[in-house]
């Protein structure tokens, strides 16, 4: 893209940017992911997309939030790899799916169930979304050394957050239990919104993504025990560092 040209919903120009971005759904978490890199400055707001930028190892690292679920986390792909950016990490929160996740554990994602309608007019529903495999060895490698307990698989992206969190009073209740049963059984690891998008909107653009998140289970949620992000956010920041430097 022309570096002067105004990407149409980020507000970035090419020359905003370098090759890497941090992207959290939730604008409130783009200003703390940016202290963590060096020298980090707000660069612009439009709808739910707040941008800082910093730098790592000498390269520019912009975080910017995607919004809830998969259109606006598409748009934020497309208009960050269309001004030069090639490698994205997700970083967010999910509910975990697995008996026996402790709350507050890591999900270092290596693909998505892609139960989600944007992807949908990207790439049959048959092509597996599929998480680079140097973004997810660089966030192991970045969760072992913050100690903190992750697990590695796929995760399960939906577009109805009260559909998988209260699907008893939906229409489809039936549907939505048994297919939840079955992305469980089959080894998904945690619910969210956004990686599906992340990861098939990357493969079409050929720009290397990935995704971490915590897990907080729905019962946590309901006591409002809030697990900190510190270890979250510290090994996405950890991760990019690690890609930079290899
Ligand atoms: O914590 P974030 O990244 O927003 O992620 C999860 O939380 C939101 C739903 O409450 C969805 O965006 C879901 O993916
Ligand atoms: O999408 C989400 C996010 C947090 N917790 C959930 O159960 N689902």
């Amino acid at each position: 893209m022309n570096s002067d040209k105004l990407a149409h919903h980020l507000h970035l120009r090419a020359r905003d940017v370098g090759r890497y971005a941090l992207l959290p759904s939730n604008p409130d978490q783009v200003a703390s992911i940016a202290a963590l890199l060096d020298e980090p400055e707000f660069v612009a707001r439009n709808r739910e997309f707040e941008t800082w930028r910093g730098t790592a190892g000498g390269e520019t690292v912009v975080v910017t939030s995607t919004g809830v679920g998969g259109p606006s986390t598409a748009l934020a792909v497309e208009e960050l790899a269309a001004l030069g950016v090639d490698t994205m990490i997700r970083v967010g929160v999910s509910g975990s799916m697995q008996p026996g996740t402790a709350n507050g554990e890591l999900a270092v994602l290596t693909g998505a169930i892609r139960d989600e309608g944007t992807t949908r007019q990207y790439l049959p529903v048959e092509f597996p979304a599929i998480a680079d495999i140097d973004v997810v060895l660089a966030l192991r490698e970045a969760a072992d050394r913050a100690g903190v307990p992750y697990r590695c698989g796929p995760a399960h992206t939906k577009d109805s957050y009260y559909g998988e969190t209260e699907p008893d009073r939906m229409p489809l209740a039936a549907s939505l239990t048994e297919r939840f049963e079955a992305w469980r059984r089959g080894g998904a690891i945690c619910s969210e919104m956004e990686t599906a998008a992340m990861l098939i909107v990357g493969t079409v653009l050929n720009v290397r993504t990935g995704s971490v998140v915590m897990m907080w289970s729905q019962d946590a949620i309901d006591t409002g025990t809030a697990p900190s992000t510190d270890p979250l956010l510290a090994t996405a920041v950890d991760a990019m560092r690690r890609i930079i430097a290899t």
